[in-house]
This record gives structure tokens, C-alpha cells and sequence, in this order.
């Protein structure tokens, strides 16, 4: 079938005649944790993508900041090694690095040897910066970020001119509970403006999930079924089969629910229940999320199961217990695991159910959002009660499958008029030729051109943080047990009453 594919941007970028993004403007980025996982692992590969995809300005440039004692051509070994490793390793990608690209971005990278803590290294990037484009990206850990934005305000690095910006990158964990995230938006908005400060959640730089808003929103006949009329609930699942891997302590003291609930959980909540935007302007999109959120109505620990996994087997391999991990107490009481059932007291959403399940070291990897759709009334067949029908389901499928399917009731061949159930669906690796991404691609070139749209804003940080927090204090003061789930099962046994006293289930974790 021979489809039109009109671009349209989601987000504010400036297409020049070909429906392309144009090359962000001159910038240098400032890497605080330059030497540090994320920016081997997921920054510097982003970046070489952008190099890749033509999108960045020939005065882009990299400033790695950390106290690892090297040079900078010591980094850009090391740099080179990852991204050798990064490119084989990703299916989408031509197996060999494209040199010439590497090595333009390069040659662009350059180390800075300093603690956070000392204004001497500031100093130097104000010698280093000069009066150009900034972004400072901190990838550090989050007890860092209150300094490192004092101290670049104290060094008059965060003034921005007519002529150039100063933008600051703020990852995740933002904050470890209300309390905190309202302290830390305090101590970051004392030295910079809202709109100079770009909070990542990956998410939503991910592609399925920006598609939420434009499935939603430029197709005619879903908006008229997405409401409570026609829907009867909905199930959110971001299912891992990882572990903790090395981050035993950082995990111990965060827990599935502070790790992924408030900001990925959220982020795809909003974006399936939020009014339309009057426009995809940052600040309209994020009004509109925040309404949304604001919505929810305050959870109990009733509302949530919280699951912990023992030694088990995932895909027939023997997996041991959280307890048993690297840095991870014997007696943990953290959990790996939470479902959440959640009711939004707004004219669309009054009485639809919201559940949420997210674990580690689950069945399968996957995320996928199902709405589930009402039953028929009214069952015209033959010896099919209504409770019997196959129920019309949505699913919009994140990761690893990525796309959407429909769920619902069909003829089974033959003389006998019967149902049978059948799926429908759109794989987005049927459609489009999908350039590499990490995710991070979007949300840096977005960051470098301007564009606030796909980061959250402080009340949408912290709005997150207000559906959480009265199950944090319950769970704090012991309320509500941890359920054990063995490695490789969909979570606890107990998840699935969360469900079964309102008559529903969990959609299966099958692939
Ligand atoms: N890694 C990942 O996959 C992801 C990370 N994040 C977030 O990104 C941020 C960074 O994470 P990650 O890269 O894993 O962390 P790392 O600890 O690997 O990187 C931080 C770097 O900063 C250095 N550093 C620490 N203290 C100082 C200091 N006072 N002065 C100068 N340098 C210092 C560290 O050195 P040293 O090692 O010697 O301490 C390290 O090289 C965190 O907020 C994390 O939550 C978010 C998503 C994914
Ligand atoms: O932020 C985090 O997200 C990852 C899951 O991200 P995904 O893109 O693989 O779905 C999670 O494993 C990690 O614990 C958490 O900190």
C-alpha cells in the first residue's frame, strides 16, 4: 500500500526544504563526569551519531571535565575504544566506524583535569568558553548538581547574552523524593533561569514514545475512543530481565519504585492521558502533562505491591537472588519490582483504572503501554456470551518490539459463525529505515538547538514525585510487605490480586 509519509516535527526543529533537520549552532559542550560511564557508554555515542547524521556545526566542540588523572589524548583513546565496541555492537549500525566522522568529532574532544568542588577548574572553563554557546551536561552523580551549578553561576559561566546561550543538562535521579526534588529545583533555579535548564528522562528521546503524542494526536479516529466511555483500563509494563548489574549501590538506597516510576513511568502515563497541546510548543506540551499528573488521585500503600527477586532462571539460566548481588545487603528489604494501581480524577479518565508494573530481572524485556478497550454490549453471536469475546486491546509496543497492535474479535473460517481472536499490527521496521539511536540523540540535538519540549520541567519533576510519595512514607514506616518473585517469573503472585480484585489481569509478559 502506497502511504504519503508528510514530515511533520513533533518538537520545534528548523527543517530546511528536504524535511531534514539543519545542523544545531556552534556550541561547546562542557561534559562535568567526562571520564565516567555514561559519557563512554551513552553520550559519546549519541554525539557520534549526530557527527554521523550531519547535525552538528563545524564549531561544536567537547570539554570533558573530571579528576581522572589523563590527557586529552588519553581520552580520546579511550573514547575511541568505546565507540569501536558501541558500533559493533549495535545491530542497526554498519559494523565498522566510520572513520572520517570519528575522527572530525575527535579532534574535538579535549579533557579538563579538576574536581567539581574547585573553582580553579571553573576558572579554566571560563578561559575555555569564552563568550560562545554553552551546555553544560552533568553527568555526575546527583549529590554534584546543587555544586557544580553554584559554582558555574559564581564564575559568571550561566549569563547568557543576546548573542549566545548557557544551557545546563540535569540527568536523573532528580531528587529521591519530593522533599529533595523541590530542594534541588530551589538550588538550580537560584542560579539559572527555568529555560536554561534541561532535565533528561530518556524516555523521551525514544522514538516509540514520542509517537504516543502523534499517534494520539494527528490521527482522526483514536481521540474519539480515548476516554472513559470506551476504555476500561489501562496497563503500563517496563519489564527488564537485567539485574542490578554493577549498581548494587546506587539500587540498594533508590528501589524500582524512586528508579523508574516518578520519571519513565510517569512521563508515558502523561503522554497517554494528557489533553491534547494547543501546539507542540515546549511549555504547551508541558502544561498539559502536568495538568495530567496533577490529576492523579493520592495513592495509598494499598495501591501498590512491592516485590523483591530470589535466585530463579531467566531464559533457562540459573540467576541468583537481589540479596546475593555485588554491594547488596543479605537482609535487603529493597525492592526489585512495584505495581501500582492508579485513578485520575479528571472528566476523561474518572473511573478507568491506571496499573503500572515495572521489575527487574522479569520473564522478558519489555515495555508496552495496552489500553484496554470496553466489551461490546451486547454479544449478537450464536453461544458467545459477551464476557467471552476477545477483548479489544491497544497496545503501543516501546521496546524491543516497536510499534502498535490491535487486539480484537473475528470470524473463524467456516460454515459455523464463531469468533476467534486476532492481532493487527504495525511494526515501525515494516515502514521506516531506522537511522542508530541511543535516545540520547534527540534529547542532545533538541538541547543544542534549543528546544524543551522532550525535558521535563521542574513542576513536572516534582508532580511525579507527588504520586509516589505517600507509598515511599508508607513503605518507610514498614506499611505493606515486600513480596519475593523468583528470577524469570512476570513478579509476584500478589501483583496479580492488585488486579483480580477489580476483575481484571495483567496482559501475559510473552514476547
Ligand atoms: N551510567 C549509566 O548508564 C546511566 C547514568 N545515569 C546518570 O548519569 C550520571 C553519571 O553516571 P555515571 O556516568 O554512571 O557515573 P560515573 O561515576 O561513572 O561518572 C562520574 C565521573 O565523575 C568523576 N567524579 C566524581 N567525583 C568527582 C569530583 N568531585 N570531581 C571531578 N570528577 C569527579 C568520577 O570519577 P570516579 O569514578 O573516580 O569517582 C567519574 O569519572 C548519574 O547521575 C547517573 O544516575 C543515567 C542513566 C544511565
Ligand atoms: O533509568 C533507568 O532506566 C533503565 C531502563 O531503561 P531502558 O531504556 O533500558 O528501558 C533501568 O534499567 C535503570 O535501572 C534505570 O536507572
Amino acid at each position: 500500500m502506497d502511504v504519503p509519509t508528510n514530515s511533520v516535527n513533533l518538537s520545534d526543529q528548523s527543517d530546511d526544504d528536504t524535511g531534514r533537520p539543519t545542523p544545531a549552532p556552534p556550541c561547546t559542550m562542557i561534559i562535568f563526569g567526562g571520564g565516567g560511564d555514561l559519557t563512554r557508554r551513552l553520550l559519546m555515542p549519541a554525539i557520534y551519531n549526530l557527527t554521523c547524521a550531519g547535525l552538528l556545526n563545524q564549531d561544536f566542540s567537547i570539554v570533558a571535565v573530571d579528576w581522572a588523572e589523563m590527557d586529552t589524548e588519553h581520552l580520546r583513546e579511550q573514547l575511541g575504544a568505546t565507540i569501536r565496541q558501541f558500533v559493533a555492537q549495535r545491530r542497526a549500525t554498519a559494523v565498522t566506524l566510520q572513520e572520517d566522522e570519528w575522527n572530525w568529532l575527535c579532534q574535538r574532544v579535549s579533557y579538563v583535569r579538576g574536581s567539581f568542588d574547585d573553582p580553579a577548574t571553573y576558572q579554566r572553563l571560563a578561559e575555555i568558553c569564552g563568550t560562545g554557546n554553552c551546555v553544560f551536561y552533568l553527568a555526575v552523580a546527583a549529590r554534584f548538581f546543587g555544586t557544580i551549578v553554584s559554582q558555574l553561576d559564581a564564575a559568571n559561566l550561566t549569563h547568557e547574552t543576546e548573542q549566545s546561550f548557557r544551557r545546563v543538562v540535569v540527568e536523573k535521579p532528580f531528587g529521591s523524593d519530593l522533599g529533595s526534588a523541590r530542594a534541588l529545583n530551589a538550588k538550580l533555579l537560584a542560579s539559572l533561569e527555568e529555560s536554561q535548564i534541561y532535565r533528561i528522562d530518556h524516555y523521551l528521546g525514544k522514538e516509540t514514545v514520542q509517537n504516543i503524542l502523534a499517534l494520539r494526536f494527528s490521527n482522526g479516529f483514536f481521540e474519539p475512543l480515548w476516554n472513559r466511555q470506551n476504555i476500561d483500563h489501562v496497563q503500563i509494563t517496563a519489564a527488564e530481565t537485567v539485574g542490578v548489574e554493577k549498581r548494587g549501590r546506587f539500587y540498594e538506597g533508590t528501589g524500582a519504585l524512586r528508579d523508574m516510576v516518578p520519571n519513565h513511568i510517569m512521563q508515558l502515563l502523561a503522554m497517554v492521558a494528557m489533553e491534547a497541546p494547543a501546539s507542540f510548543d515546549a511549555d504547551a506540551v508541558r502544561d498539559e502533562k502536568s495538568k495530567v499528573l496533577a490529576a492523579i488521585h493520592e495513592t495509598t500503600y494499598r495501591d501498590a505491591v512491592r516485590g523483591q527477586y530470589v535466585a530463579g532462571a531467566i531464559a533457562g539460566r540459573p540467576t541468583p537472588g537481589y540479596r546475593e548481588e555485588p554491594d547488596v545487603a543479605p537482609d535487603s528489604q529493597t525492592e526489585t519490582f512495584v505495581a501500582m494501581k492508579l485513578s485520575i480524577d479528571n472528566w476523561r479518565w474518572a473511573g478507568v483504572p491506571f496499573y503500572l508494573r515495572t521489575g527487574k530481572r522479569l520473564t522478558l524485556r519489555k515495555t508496552e503501554i495496552a489500553v484496554h478497550f470496553k466489551q461490546a454490549p451486547y454479544a449478537l453471536f450464536r453461544d458467545t456470551p459477551v464476557e467471552k469475546l476477545t477483548p479489544n486491546i491497544m497496545v503501543l509496543q516501546i521496546q524491543p518490539s516497536e510499534g502498535v497492535t490491535m487486539q480484537f474479535s473475528a470470524k473463524l473460517p467456516g460454515p459455523v459463525v464463531k469468533l476467534g481472536g486476532v492481532r493487527m499490527k504495525f511494526d515501525y521496521a515494516d515502514w521506516f529505515q531506522e537511522g542508530p539511536s541511543t535516545g540520547y540523540e534527540t534529547l542532545i540535538y533538541d538541547c543544542l538547538i534549543g528546544d524543551a519540549t522532550l525535558f521535563q520541567r521542574a513542576d513536572n519533576v516534582e508532580m511525579g514525585w507527588r504520586v509516589v510519595q505517600p507509598i515511599l512514607d508508607a513503605w518507610q514506616a514498614s506499611q505493606g510487605e515486600v513480596c519475593q518473585y523468583e528470577a524469570g517469573r512476570p513478579g509476584p503472585t500478589e501483583a496479580d490480586e492488585l488486579l483480580a480484585r477489580d476483575g481484571r489481569h495483567w496482559l501475559r509478559l510473552t514476547a
